[in-house]
C-alpha cells in the first residue's frame, strides 16, 4: 500500500491538523498513516481510520507525497533523519516545528528536497486555525497547491516570504491560541471575585470572547470601531478600558509577551 500523506509525531498539534483533514474530506483513511512512538496516542489516530506505526521503520513501502514532522523541535533532527532516504526525490516535506530552519531540513535530508515550514495552531481541529507557510525554492506549484488546499481544510491559510518571520509567526499565531485561553481564565477569576457563580463567570467570560472575535471576523470593521460601539462616553466600558489601555498597559504586556516567544523560537532553531 503507497500512502500519499505521512504524519510524523501525532501529539496535540499532529491530531489537530489530522483531524480537521479528515473531517473536510481532503484527505481519507486509506491515503494516510502514522508514525507515533507513543500507544496511546497511536490507538487515538486509528480511531480515525487511520493506519499507523511507531516509527519510520513501519512506513510502508513506496513514495508518499508528503511528510508532515509534527515533533518536538528538540527531536525533529533526529526524527528527520528517519526519513532521509525519502530526501531528494518526489516527497515533499512539511514541518511545523517552531524555531527550525529549513537549512536544519536540508542538511539532513539533501538540499534538493522539497521542504515547506507550517506554523499551524491547535483551532486547526475544528477548521478555525491559522496556518501561516513558508517554502524553499525545490517546491513545485502542483506540490504547494495541494499544501495549501490540505491546510486550508484546517483553516486560513497565509503566506510569508522571508523565513525569519516565522519566529514572528510563532509568537502571534502559534502560541496565541494560549494568551486567549488565558485570558478566557483570567476574565472568570475576575467575574468570580466580582461575585458570580463559577458556572456563570465561566460561560460569561467564553461566550463573550467568542461573539467579540467571531462579531470582528464576520463584521469586517475594525476591532477599534467595534470597541468604540460598546464604550459610552463615561460609562463603564470607558472606566475597565482606563485601566486596560491607561499607559498602553494591555499592549505594552502583549508585546512583552510576544517578543519572549519570538526569541524562544529563535533559540529553538539553534
Ligand atoms: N501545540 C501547539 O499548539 C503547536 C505546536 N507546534 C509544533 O508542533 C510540534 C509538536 O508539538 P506538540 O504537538 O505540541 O507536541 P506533542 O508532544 O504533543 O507531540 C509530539 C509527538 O511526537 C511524538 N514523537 C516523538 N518521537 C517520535 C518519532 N520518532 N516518530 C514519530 N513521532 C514521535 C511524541 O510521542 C508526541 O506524541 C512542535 O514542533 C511544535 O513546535 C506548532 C504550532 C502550534
Ligand atoms: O509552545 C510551543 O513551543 C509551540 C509552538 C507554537 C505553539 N506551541
Amino acid at each position: 500500500m503507497t500512502v500519499k500523506v505521512v504524519l510524523v509525531g501525532c501529539g496535540n498539534m499532529g491530531h489537530a491538523m489530522l483531524a480537521g483533514w479528515l473531517k473536510s474530506g481532503q484527505l481519507i483513511p486509506s491515503e494516510t498513516f502514522v508514525a507515533e512512538p507513543n500507544t496511546e496516542l497511536r490507538a487515538r489516530a486509528e480511531k480515525l481510520g487511520v493506519t499507523t506505526g511507531a516509527s519510520a521503520a513501519d512506513l510502508p513501502a513506496g513514495t508518499p507525497e508528503l511528510v508532515v514532522l509534527a515533533v518536538k523541535p528538540q527531536v525533529i533532527r533526529d526524527v528527520t533523519a528517519g526519513y532521509k532516504h525519502l530526501g531528494n526525490g518526489q516527497t515533499s516535506f512539511v514541518s511545523v516545528a517552531a524555531g527550525t530552519p529549513i537549512a536544519t531540513f536540508e542538511e539532513v535530508l539533501g538540499d534538493k528536497t522539497p521542504i515547506i515550514r507550517v506554523m499551524p495552531n491547535t483551532p486547526a481541529a475544528i477548521g478555525k486555525g491559522m496556518m501561516v507557510v513558508y517554502a524553499n525554492a525545490h517546491v513545485r506549484p502542483e506540490t504547494k497547491k495541494f499544501v495549501d488546499e490540505l491546510l486550508a481544510a484546517s483553516g486560513a491559510v497565509a503566506t510569508v516570504d522571508d523565513e525569519k518571520l516565522m519566529d514572528a509567526v510563532t509568537a502571534v499565531s502559534g502560541s496565541g491560541p494560549a494568551y486567549i485561553f488565558h485570558f478566557i481564565e483570567a476574565l472568570t477569576a475576575a467575574a468570580e471575585h466580582a461575585g458570580l457563580p463559577t458556572e456563570t463567570a465561566k460561560l460569561l467570560a467564553m461566550q463573550t470572547v467568542y461573539g467579540a472575535a467571531s462579531l470582528a471576523a464576520e463584521s469586517g470593521e475594525e476591532p477599534g470601531l467595534l470597541r468604540q460601539q460598546v464604550t459610552s462616553p463615561n460609562g463603564t466600558t470607558a472606566a475597565a478600558l482606563n485601566v486596560l489601555m491607561g499607559d498602553d498597559r494591555l499592549k505594552t504586556l502583549l508585546t512583552e509577551a510576544v517578543e519572549a516567544a519570538r526569541l524562544r523560537s529563535i533559540e529553538l532553531g539553534k
